[in-house]
């Protein structure tokens, strides 16, 4: 057989039928669900009068519009009438519809569908996986064909198990070598994309490779495949090794895991998964369209300055000055992103003051997240500075939250004057309470900056939770190698 790419054999193994013409129907193994995009989906369902083809395929939660704070008061606690019928309608839709698993509103495992799939053994290497929201991307990181998709197909998948859909290209993104102390898989991923762009892997499906990512733990490489998507790739993915497989074990929903007792038991169904996962990385000799290659050590704490994530710089560069772009097209976009940004050219980025600083999203919301700020946060000694209005961390899950207190971590941010708050999106976007105001500036560790993404007039500052903690200890952005 010819030599294949991770992609080429997760695609190989899931094609039902192809056309002529490319268009293929693949069969999807797990449907990630959650209030925002699937209420037409559910409905068009009922009027068609179908069922869910295959409800052990369903894993759902309750994310965007959750409030993070006033649990205690329950739903009476979802102070916007809007956002209180999605995640209503979410729960009346799974209880007439069948999930494998519901992790609903104030329950313990509720959190942002990103970080409850793989937290529960939801997302299993060699599955193909789709939710209907982009950043699905992030699945990828346990070898699996994970991507976002619309509603009218999350109502397709509900209906017929399967999508239509086109191969993409192969791109491979190689990092190589050791990351100097500090660095993260959120300063990867930005660098990534400032490299390529955000069109860069358009109609690709990104695998990241190579040393760096090796030593990358399971969370890193979620934060890194998270923000595949906002370099243009649907998905992104990285081979399976022994992290992967240790990571899925004991798993929830996992093979292997006793349901009863919710403990590793193992048997015939893990060894024959395990065996199977370990095929699950591009052949040696196999050919990618395209390959972009990173030196890990040359990769320096990132931090975006505009309103696009390839907007992005080293925390010791200066802001760019539209005078020195030639092209007409980019010098205009730098102008307008600085003006909407209250940003002076030439401006060294630690001196950019901010008004709020978030901690979470499914890009940096895992336990390892939590750690490093809070790790930066001890190490500083220091509280939130004066000029920062909010600082808040949100965990990605209620078992984020309690492995994080369980570890005192929420003493070390409530101490320093950061606000621990419940699970969900939060911040990241400004579907619940939680919001900029117009003119606010925030270090940010979720994962888009656009005009308005974290509320109306709010300017957003994309960077790693360390850089991010420290910002909030130091009211402006700092270059978090000097404390690493
Ligand atoms: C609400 C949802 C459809 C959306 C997405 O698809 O990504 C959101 O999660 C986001 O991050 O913008
Ligand atoms: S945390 Fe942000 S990026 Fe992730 S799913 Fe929620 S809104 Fe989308």
């Amino acid at each position: 057989m010819t030599s294949r790419t991770l992609y080429d054999k997760l695609w190989d193994e899931h094609v039902v039928h192809t056309e002529e013409d490319g268009t293929a129907i693949l069969y999807i193994d797990r449907h990630l669900v959650h209030e925002v995009t699937s209420p037409q989906a559910f409905e068009g369902l009922r009027q068609a009068g179908r069922k869910v083809w295959r409800v052990s395929s369903v894993v759902a939660t309750a994310d965007h519009n959750t409030p993070t704070t006033g649990w205690e008061r329950g739903y009476d606690g979802i102070e916007d009438p809007i956002s209180k019928e999605q995640i209503t309608t979410l729960d009346a839709n799974i209880k007439s519809f069948g999930a494998a698993a519901f992790f609903p509103f104030l329950s313990e495992r509720q959190g942002i569908v990103h970080v409850i799939g793989p937290e529960n053994g939801a997302t299993l290497p060699g599955m193909t996986v789709v939710c209907g929201d982009s950043h699905t991307s992030t699945h990828g990181a346990f070898g699996a064909l994970a991507h976002g998709i619309g509603t009218s197909e999350v109502e397709h998948v509900m209906a017929t198990q399967t999508l239509l859909a086109k191969k993409a290209k192969n791109l491979l993104i190689k990092v190589e070598g050791s990351l100097r102390p500090g660095i993260t898989a959120k300063d990867i991923a930005l660098a990534i994309i400032g490299k390529i762009g955000t069109a860069g892997g358009t109609g690709y499906t990104i695998e990241f490779g190579g040393s760096a990512i090796r030593s990358l733990s399971m969370e890193g490489r979620m934060t890194l495949c998270n923000m595949a998507i906002e370099a243009g790739a649907r998905a992104g993915l990285v081979a399976v090794d022994e992290k992967t497989i240790e990571y899925v074990k004991g798993r929830l929903l996992s093979p292997g895991t006793d349901q009863v007792s919710g403990k590793f038991v193992g048997g015939p169904e893990w060894d024959q998964a395990v065996a199977y996962w370990k095929t699950l990385h591009s052949d040696a000799d196999a050919k990618f369209d395209t390959v972009v290659e990173l030196d890990a050590a040359s990769i320096v704490p990132q931090v975006t300055w505009g309103t696009s994530p390839e907007m992005v710089l080293g925390v010791d560069a200066r802001v760019p000055d539209p005078d020195k772009e030639k092209d007409a097209n980019k010098r205009g976009a730098i102008e307008r992103a600085l003006v909407y940004m209250g940003l002076e050219p030439n401006k060294a980025m630690e001196d950019i003051h901010i008004d709020k600083v978030f901690i979470g999203s499914c890009t940096n919301s895992r336990i390892e997240d939590m750690r490093e700020a809070a790790a930066v946060v001890k190490r500083l000694g220091q509280k939130v500075a004066r000029n920062v209005k909010l600082a808040m961390v949100v965990p990605g899950s209620g078992l984020v939250k309690a492995q994080a207190e369980a570890e005192g971590l929420d003493k070390i941010f409530t101490a320093a004057g950061f606000e621990w708050r419940e699970p969900g999106c939060s911040m990241c976007l400004a579907m619940n309470a939680d919001r900029l105001e117009p003119g606010e500036r925030c270090a940010s560790t979720s994962n888009r900056n656009f005009e308005g993404r974290q509320g109306a007039g709010g300017r957003t500052h994309l960077v790693s939770p360390a850089m991010a903690a420290a910002a909030a200890v130091h009211g402006h952005f700092v270059d978090i190698r000097r404390f690493s």
